[in-house]
């Protein structure tokens, strides 16, 4: 069978004096080598994308994290230049994309705005700049030239017995990195929580009832996919996820 295909959302990025549909290359290396599937990117169109036209050709969705926030309008919440940047472009196409992949069953692994999104797409809200609440850590990526030291693992996670991640993380205390302001506020009705920080932030999520692979997590487990055990199993479990997707769409 040849090797499925995941599509990752593109974010819009400035430089060299024009727009760029980026995708950082830690997701798609992750993808290759650890989920051992192809990532096919996907621009990122504010006019958005029929995301049939995209599902009908991937076996899987993968959602990147990304510095830009989700536009606050998506969620109810008021609109402050301070809570950017925002991507609406990046916005207009992941969210009818999960959304559209969960009612297909298509296998979904959602990282950082990723989770953010796979909230706000099933109808929840986002906290920003939580680090200014009382008894929250600060989760923000750390200012420091070296990716490899922003991207450190620095915290744990507590995964809860009888999660979905669960049974390929194990349940109770797993290191982490961590590069974020924002977090899920109000989870989303078909959320349920997987996972949380120490100070009560929410870590991971999987959707309830879903026909298949469907996990959000906020922290980056594609930095360290191929060299940290629980970013492995992670990236493992969601390309076996798409393998069995894709031998079911394409019986041999
Ligand atoms: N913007 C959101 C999501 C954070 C996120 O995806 N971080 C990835 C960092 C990408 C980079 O700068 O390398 C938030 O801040 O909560």
């Amino acid at each position: 069978m040849p090797r499925p295909i995941v599509a990752i959302p593109a974010d819009i990025r400035q430089f060299d004096g024009t727009t760029w549909h980026a995708v950082q290359t830690q997701y798609v290396k992750a993808a290759i080598k650890a989920a051992e599937v192809v990532p096919l990117l996907v621009p990122a169109l504010e006019d958005g994308i029929d995301p049939d036209v995209i599902l009908d050709r991937v076996d899987g969705l993968l959602v990147s994290g990304s510095a830009t926030n989700v536009h606050p309008s998506l969620y109810g919440a008021e609109v402050r230049e301070s809570d950017g940047p925002f991507d609406p472009a990046r916005d207009a196409t992941s969210l009818p994309l999960i959304r559209r992949a969960i009612d297909r069953g298509i296998p979904l692994l959602a990282i950082c705005r990723g989770i953010q999104e796979l909230n706000v797409a099933l109808g929840g809200t986002l906290a920003t700049e939580i680090h200014e609440q009382p008894g929250i850590e600060d989760h923000r990526k750390p200012q420091h030239p070296d990716r490899d030291v922003a991207y450190a693992i620095r915290q744990d996670v507590i995964i809860a017995e009888g999660s979905c991640i669960a049974r390929y993380l194990g349940a109770g205390r797993v290191p982490v990195n961590s590069l974020h302001r924002q977090a899920i506020s109000k989870a989303a009705p078909r959320l349920q929580v997987e996972a949380l920080a120490d100070d009560g932030t929410i870590e991971a999520v999987s959707v309830i009832d879903a026909k298949g692979f469907a996990v959000g997590v906020q922290w980056h487990p594609e930095y360290w996919a191929e060299t940290d055990a629980p970013s492995r199993a992670l990236f493992e479990a969601f390309g076996d996820a798409v393998r069995d997707f894709a031998a079911r769409r394409s019986p041999s």
